[in-house]
């Protein structure tokens, strides 16, 4: 399985930064934000489904849009995944008719552009010999992680969280773990509004790495632009055991 980075940053701003989006092989997001934009339409056209860590608009963006884009050029809905709770969100507040047209129904409602599948932490999802699980999280809005396995080892990503002992607690169970990407949105001067925002910065995140690093590499996604040395440089301090590294666009990891 080939993990491109598309988006990880936590906003937006120049070269560098694409909020979160992340391409599995070809056919396959998680999540679709600004980095999805980067994409060519034929790129575009043969992704077939994607995985919703949550509804925020910086890990959605792209989606109404590449919708308009491709629908037209695909055979068959565009699937998304994600639980009932961001579903809801979704319908109410973006694919309502008024933000945005309801591809649920259109062009038609027996062949929409796009489709939703539930998917609740406890269950998994197959596509070809890539399963997706969602894993806890803790955010502002309903929100989840993924973890990705495969033949060749799994993935777990955290997606936007704060402190989440249910995280730790199932990512510690994934016994063939190769990557590990979790967040850190703000440095530790912006702790305050870090826990208001339900993100995390360098010293809550070391106070939930497990007392001895893994044997996977833990990637740092969604620190927030201008913000990645000083965070990057706190979280070493604090966690340099587990050899954090920043996850960045372009990067492109297998398993
Ligand atoms: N009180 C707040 N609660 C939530 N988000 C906030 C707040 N104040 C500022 N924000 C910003 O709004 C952003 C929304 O997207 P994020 O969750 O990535 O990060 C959030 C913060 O950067």
């Amino acid at each position: 399985m080939k993990l491109t980075v598309l988006g990880c940053s936590g906003g937006i701003g120049g070269e560098g930064h694409r909020t979160t989006a992340l391409l599995v092989d070809a056919d396959i997001l998680i999540d679709a934000g600004t980095g999805v934009a980067d994409l060519d339409i034929e790129a575009l056209a043969r992704i077939d489904h994607v995985f919703l860590t949550h509804a925020h608009i910086d890990h959605i963006a792209c989606l109404p849009l590449m919708l308009d884009t491709v629908g037209p050029r695909r055979a068959k809905p565009l699937v998304v995944h994600c639980t009932a709770a961001t579903e809801v969100i979704l319908r109410a507040h973006l694919f309502n008719g008024v933000l945005w047209p309801d591809f649920t129904r259109i062009p038609s409602p027996a062949r929409p552009f796009l489709r939703f599948a539930l998917l609740e932490e406890g269950e998994s999802c197959a596509v070809g010999e890539r399963i997706f699980a969602p894993l806890p999280a803790a955010h502002g809005v309903p929100a989840v992680g993924y973890e990705v396995a495969t033949p060749r080892g799994s993935l777990a990503f955290g997606g936007d969280s704060s402190v989440c002992p249910a995280f730790w607690d199932a990512v510690a169970r994934i016994a063939d773990l190769r990557y590990l990407i979790v967040e850190t949105a703000f440095p530790d001067a912006q702790r305050k509004l870090a826990v208001e925002s339900k993100h995390l910065c360098p010293a809550l995140l070391a106070a939930q790495l497990p007392e001895q690093a893994g044997s996977y590499r833990l990637l740092i996604s969604h620190v927030k632009p201008g913000y990645e040395k000083e965070t990057m440089d706190e979280l070493r301090r604090a966690a340099g055991r587990h050899a954090p590294s920043m996850l960045a666009r372009g990067d492109v990891y297998w398993l």
